[in-house]
């Protein structure tokens, strides 16, 4: 039996298609990160897992239940996108009062000092800044020890430190089996804690497979070298995005352009999210590039870019 399962799923908003006949399936101890451009349905799936709406057609089960069914929920964590706190409550008093819902809660010392919040504890929560209220946020949806957490955008707003903080409590998490359905809007997130990478866009599945083989299913390069050129100091470092690397190099070869330190790389998930998310548009819209000069003289390039 899977943690979560999305079987065939539709829900419409009025005339909005939110979710098109959607199938995911989540394994006990599984991390998966759920991408997709904004509107393009991830919430929405994440309110069905959650049991906080119905699909029109279709089946959500998660362990096996009906999420509608309260006593199914009982396994779940979840961090929505925005949280009211009560904004007279303090920190520990809000934590404490969630635990209380569960019949054996993570310690409320014990959850603030993982999340950063020891220091914070008799502070109202109307006083807190967005990112400490986005990490107590994401710190209730652990206080019951649930065996499945879904968390919608979890470090939006947080400063580096305060998402490497959360990530790690992520991770923590996962470590001792738990399983994690989370959105991101932030691809260098997904990369770095996600084994699976779900990527959706207008209602459908366009990527559903390991971090890897989504990486390598978009089968992009990226060619980096120093060229000569006519600037001052006479040497400029190129980097360009191409389908084709061999030919690529082989053409730069015999293009009779000068170059040193060359180097070639897989494509980031930002550039296979760009052309997963292109294709689907029906446009063949090539990733975005990072760099600044076209070199329209060089061979192989979707698009070619200099920088
Ligand atoms: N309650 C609602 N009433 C009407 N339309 C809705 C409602 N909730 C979602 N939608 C629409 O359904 C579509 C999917 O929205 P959803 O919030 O699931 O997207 P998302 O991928 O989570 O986007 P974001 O990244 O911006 O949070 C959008 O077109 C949205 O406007």
């Amino acid at each position: 039996m899977s943690a979560v399962e999305v079987s065939g799923v539709t829900r419409r908003f009025g005339a909005v298609v939110a979710l098109d006949d959607v199938s995911l399936e989540v394994g006990h101890g599984e991390l998966v990160g759920m991408l997709g451009p904004n509107g393009a349905g991830k919430s929405t799936l994440l309110s069905l897992v959650s049991g906080q709406r119905k699909p029109d057609s279709g089946v959500v089960r998660l362990d096996g239940r009906d999420p509608r069914d309260a006593r199914a929920r009982t396994v779940l964590g979840l961090t929505p996108q925005e949280t009211g706190l009560p904004a007279t409550l303090r920190v520990r008093e809000v934590v404490d009062f969630v635990g209380g819902h569960y019949p054996d809660p993570v310690p409320t010392d014990e959850l603030l000092e993982q999340f950063g919040l020891a220091d914070l504890g008799k502070r109202q929560t109307g006083s807190l800044s967005g990112g400490q209220k986005r990490r107590l946020a994401v710190a209730m949806s652990l206080v019951g020890r649930p065996s499945v957490v879904l968390l919608d955008e979890p470090t939006t707003g947080l400063d580096v430190s305060g998402r490497t903080a959360l990530w790690d409590a992520i991770r923590e998490y996962h470590a001792g089996g738990g399983t994690v359905l989370l959105t991101s809007h932030y691809l260098e997130e997904v990369q770095a804690l996600a084994e699976r990478v779900v990527v959706i866009d207008r209602g459908s599945v366009l990527a559903d497979d390991s971090l890897q083989t989504v990486l390598s299913r978009v089968g992009l390069r990226r060619v980096l070298f120093t060229a000569r050129t006519g600037t001052p100091d006479g040497w400029e470092r190129q980097e360009h995005l191409v389908p084709d690397s061999d030919t690529f190099v082989r053409e730069l070869v015999t293009s009779g352009t000068e170059f040193r330190d060359l180097e070639i790389r897989g494509a980031s998930l930002e550039e296979a999210f760009g052309q997963l998310v292109g294709d689907a548009d029906g446009a063949g819209r090539a990733p975005r590039d990072t760099a600044a000069t076209p070199t329209p003289a060089l061979p192989g390039m979707t698009e070619g870019a200099a920088r």
